[in-house]
């Protein structure tokens, strides 16, 4: 199908006249094809540092520096929680997971206890994090709030948390060697959102998938832990963890198209829109046109590239994490699957994964998850 629209007939174009050839739409669905090979240079990773901010890697080169070398790590004052306290503390994480995160939570089932514990509380705080400006009270958000939301994330991470659900995570965080980088930078991405509901190109949309979701994949790697026998540099399996981050993020956005058009958000790249006649107004007219459908196609191709970057690294973890990251990985890029099923009426529909579908995904992650980790891919 030519994805091409004349200038006449698109009520979007204003001033470029935009067409695609045949040839090249074909070149874009054959690059699911070669994914695996190398990073075709379209979906190489767009780098934070055009954004005056630290790249990627150095950020993450920072974060594994301090926590491969103890003395220069973040000193902590050690708290020293009632056991009683701490077990009713993380039991409450335990339950909100489970009522909000039922997918996550389901990931967590198969940890340790130790590490499972520690999730529940990174999950609880970034939810609530997120909650600020996604949640029912999120009309009264200011800058401010955030900045004093930042506030008591240092005070959790100086062992003085405001209330049962922080002091889980300062327990956590004097458990793991987390750092609190990922953290800060999280909130950042809760200011992004109260100023911005647009975005022009991916390179913003890359920028806003880091802060909110490549986060919770640096702040995971510690608690997850890496494989002793991996052949792989730090830097790698924590690469692939920010890949996992953005590839959810990606399939949140999918998904949630219609949820966010409702609240006046369009979080899909705009030139991209443009570039397939599309504009906010078909996305506010829950038109799912042809044009649509192309447009979703090269959208979940891209989600899948970055899930795929991620396998790697999720094998490289150590053993007793890899399944319930193989499992969340899995689960959630099924999400994408649904939307394809819904023939990309992700507009009107919300696309789910069945539980019978969720639990026949886990044998499945758990043969993934126990390949060879030494085996370094060529
Ligand atoms: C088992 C497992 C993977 C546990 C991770 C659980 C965890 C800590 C999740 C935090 C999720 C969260 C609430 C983040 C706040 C911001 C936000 C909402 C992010 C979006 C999550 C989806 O939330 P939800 O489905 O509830 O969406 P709605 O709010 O309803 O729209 C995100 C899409 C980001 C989620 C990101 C991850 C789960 C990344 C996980 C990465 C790792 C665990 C790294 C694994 C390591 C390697 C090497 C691959
Ligand atoms: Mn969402």
């Amino acid at each position: 199908m030519n994805a091409a629209l004349p200038y006449a007939s698109n009520p979007c174009i204003k001033a470029r006249h935009y067409t695609i050839s045949s040839q090249s739409y074909t070149k874009i669905t054959s690059i699911k094809a070669e994914v695996a090979t190398h990073i075709p240079k379209k979906f190489s990773q767009p780098e934070l540092s055009v954004f005056g901010i630290k790249s990627t890697d150095q950020l993450i080169r920072e974060i594994v520096r301090k926590q491969s070398n103890s003395d220069t790590f973040d000193v902590r004052r050690i708290p020293s929680f009632n056991p009683m306290f701490l077990e009713e503390a993380y039991g409450r994480c335990r339950d909100i997971c489970a009522e909000y995160a039922k997918t996550f939570y389901l990931g967590t089932l198969l940890m340790t206890e130790e590490r499972k514990k520690a999730i529940w509380a990174i999950y609880v705080w970034c939810r609530r994090t997120d909650e600020l400006v996604d949640g029912p009270n999120a009309g009264y958000i200011s800058l401010a709030a955030l900045d004093r939301w930042e506030e008591r994330l240092d005070d959790i991470f100086n062992g003085r948390p405001y209330d049962m659900l922080d002091a889980a995570l300062t327990d956590t965080v004097h458990k793991f060697p987390l750092d609190i980088k990922p953290f800060k930078d999280m909130i950042e991405g809760m200011r992004m959102d109260t100023r911005k509901n647009r975005y022009a190109n991916f390179q913003e949309l890359y920028l806003y998938c880091y802060y909110v979701a490549g986060t919770v994949g640096l702040m995971s790697v510690p608690v997850m832990g890496i494989a002793p026998e991996s052949l792989l540099s730090a830097q790698t399996i924590y690469n692939a963890a920010l890949y996992l981050g953005i590839g959810n993020q990606l399939t949140n956005i999918l998904r949630d198209v219609g949820e966010d058009a409702s609240r006046g958000r369009v979080y899909l790249p705009q030139d991209e829109l443009a570039k397939f006649g599309l504009c906010d107004k078909d996305v506010f007219s829950r038109k799912v046109t042809d044009g649509w459908r192309e447009f979703m196609k090269e959208q979940i191709t891209r989600a899948r590239f970055y899930f795929d970057q991620a396998e790697e690294g999720a094998t490289q973890l150590h053993k007793a994490s890899r399944w319930p990251v193989w499992s969340s990985l899995m689960l959630y890029r099924m999400i994408l699957d649904s939307i394809e099923n819904n023939n990309y009426d992700n507009l009107t529909k919300r696309a789910y994964v069945g539980q019978t579908q969720k639990l026949m995904a886990l044998p499945v992650a758990y043969t993934r998850a126990m390949s060879n980790p030494s085996a370094v891919f060529p």
